[in-house]
């Protein structure tokens, strides 16, 4: 529970929100039935009740832009309800609906929400008790409005900002091999459950460390961006490319049948020979590749393409090496 709160900044609000109403609302909606005033108390209880409902909802299907997006529009709907019925004393629970609405859904949608709850108000104008009072509060929940926007939107970057560091290669741009555990994970999850094929290749450069000692490390790396660059060129936009370490990468490939792989890292390793080339010469690639099998978890079959590459170095370099016998190719003509 702890990591998930953690790792889903949305639920985190979400449930935050939740519990924040809970001991907030609960004493307001009591208070109002004790009270008498039995429409405010009604209010108070639908959106206690809304709000535990979304919680709800959200941790147990982790589908926090819907249950964000419902929660933005009772707490904003709420504090309208409120607003209209108890007066001036409803609008101070505006001011924190607006400023989470930012944070529980999307910024422009977020926008449309609170422009919605300040334009009802407006329109109904039973919540003030002069123009003046009217015109302060548009005045306040736009710079409010505005203050979460501009927050929101810089958080929103930095996230994206951090999700890119610690998901992609900063030399080559690919994803790096975080990303792959997940991929490979989801991968034996999706072969389990609606039987589709893959393909994992571990690709590792020859004799790399001589261009690196004899040219210098700059050199090495433009011919690991050139390698990279060829494999993309030379692959589905379905396959995925990661950097496994150093000049070592893994290719995933879906719904691949034996034959179809066969010709595809054949013309690869072609491509390759043909183009790969550092200052002294053409660069060569070793390749090991497993199939997914049944019963496989993802260590199990990257250990089997590891074992494979293995044998392709053994074997002499600059060879493919599949990790089972595949049906033998048939060249038409
Ligand atoms: N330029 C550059 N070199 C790297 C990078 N990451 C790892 N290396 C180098 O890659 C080399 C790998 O050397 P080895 O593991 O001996 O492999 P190899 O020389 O390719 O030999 P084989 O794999 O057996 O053919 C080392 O010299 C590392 O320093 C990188 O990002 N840039």
């Amino acid at each position: 529970m702890y990591s998930r709160l953690r790792s889903n900044f949305r639920l985190s609000i979400i449930t935050l929100l939740g519990a924040s109403a809970v001991l907030g609302i609960t004493p307001f909606a009591l208070y109002r039935f004790w009270q008498g005033t039995i429409l405010a108390g009604l209010i108070d209880l639908s959106i206690l009740v809304s709000i535990c409902g979304a919680v709800v909802y959200a941790w147990r299907t982790s589908d926090t832009y819907r249950s964000g997006f419902f929660l933005a529009i009772v707490a904003c709907g709420g504090g309208v309800a409120v607003a209209t019925v108890q007066g001036e004393v409803g609008l101070f629970w505006l001011y924190p609906s607006l400023i989470t609405s930012f944070f529980l859904t999307v910024a422009p949608v977020a926008v449309l929400i609170n422009l919605a709850a300040v334009m009802a108000l407006i329109i109904h104008g039973a919540a003030f008790s002069s123009h003046e009072q009217m015109w302060s509060f548009v005045t306040t929940a736009i710079v409010v409005s505005c203050c979460a926007y501009v927050f929101a939107l810089r958080n929103e970057n930095q996230r994206a900002r951090l999700e890119q560091l610690a998901t992609l290669d900063p030399l080559t741009g690919i994803k790096n091999r975080r990303s792959m555990d997940r991929e490979l994970t989801a991968a034996v999850a999706s072969h389990r459950r609606n039987g589709l094929s893959y393909a994992l290749t571990l690709l590792d450069l020859d004799h790399f460390k001589r261009i690196n000692d004899q040219f210098g490390h700059s050199v090495g790396d433009e011919v690991l961006v050139e390698f990279v660059s060829l494999l993309e060129r030379h692959t589905r936009k379905s396959d995925q490319l990661f950097r496994y370490g150093g000049e070592e990468f893994v290719l995933l490939l879906p719904g691949v049948d034996e034959s179809g792989l066969q010709a595809v890292m054949n013309h690869l390793q072609h491509s390759l020979r043909r183009s790969l080339k550092s200052p002294a010469g053409p660069v060569t690639a070793s390749i090991g590749i497993a199939l997914l099998r049944q019963g496989d978890d993802a260590a199990s079959w990257l250990a089997r393409a590891d074992e494979a590459l293995y044998q392709a170095k053994a074997a002499g370099r600059d060879r493919i090496i599949y990790a089972e016998a595949l049906a033998p190719v048939t060249v038409a003509g």
